[in-house]
């Protein structure tokens, strides 16, 4: 538990007619980061918001916009989401049918590069993108839907990708079912950013976003 943890609210669990009030809420609660799932009712079956959403919001606070593309064939609008403020973008590897290009493509628009991946995808898919790579993200549920149960045997395969990073810049994200139960696991294992919905928006202390996020870093002390 050597790195700094940081926290980033999924605001698929957030109030999506108060979008930009939920950021701020949350920005001011704490979040060191803001997640943004974009799905498009083909990669998962569900559907969010895009490009100019998240421009929209991009004033709502400076915190930096972690993009989480849930999409098939996500190269088509890289650069849109680079031009909308996103800091980090992370595909799918499922998704790429040449990850390493898609990868450099979102370095060269000024993001950081991430690559995603769905419970059932080794860890190995992304031992030739190492050299690429800003941030892995590790689903800890199958992807679609926020307040689903935490997959107990990711905690192995995020092991793995902490090995496999060996001493790279590269930090691991984790996402889905993140609780004050289940962090300390995932962060034992290597994971460095924890992405949560429910907890926050949804957790025991609806009131209180603060409360609900300094649960979870508590329990990762
Ligand atoms: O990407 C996803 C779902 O596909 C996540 O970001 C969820 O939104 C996390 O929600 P909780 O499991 O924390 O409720």
């Amino acid at each position: 538990m050597s790195h700094e943890i940081i926290i980033a609210p999924s605001i698929l669990a957030s109030d999506f007619s108060r979008l930009g009030d939920e950021i701020k809420a949350v920005d001011q609660a704490g979040a060191d980061w803001i997640h943004l799932d974009v799905m498009d009712g083909h990669f998962v079956p569900n559907l969010t918001f895009g490009p100019p959403i998240i421009k929209a919001l991009r004033n709502t606070t400076d915190k930096i916009f972690d993009a989480h593309l849930m999409v098939s064939n996500p190269d088509v609008l890289l650069a849109d989401y680079a031009a909308a403020g996103a800091n980090y973008v992370t595909v799918h590897a499922e998704a790429c049918d040449h990850l390493d290009r898609t990868l450099s493509h979102i370095r060269e628009l000024g993001c950081k590069a991430g690559v995603a991946l769905n419970p059932h995808t080794p860890a190995a898919v992304i031992q030739h993108v190492m050299d690429r790579l800003d941030l892995v993200l590790v689903m800890t549920v199958n992807p679609g839907f926020g307040g689903q149960v935490f997959i107990p045997a990711m905690v192995e395969k995020i092991a793995t990708i902490n090995d496999m990073i060996d001493g790279r810049d590269i930090i691991i994200e984790v996402d889905g079912g993140i609780t004050a139960e289940t962090a300390g696991a995932v962060v034992r294992a290597g994971a460095q950013v924890l992405v949560a919905g429910s907890a926050i928006f949804k957790g025991d202390n609806q009131a209180s976003y603060s409360g609900n996020i300094a649960r979870i870093r508590d329990a990762v002390r």
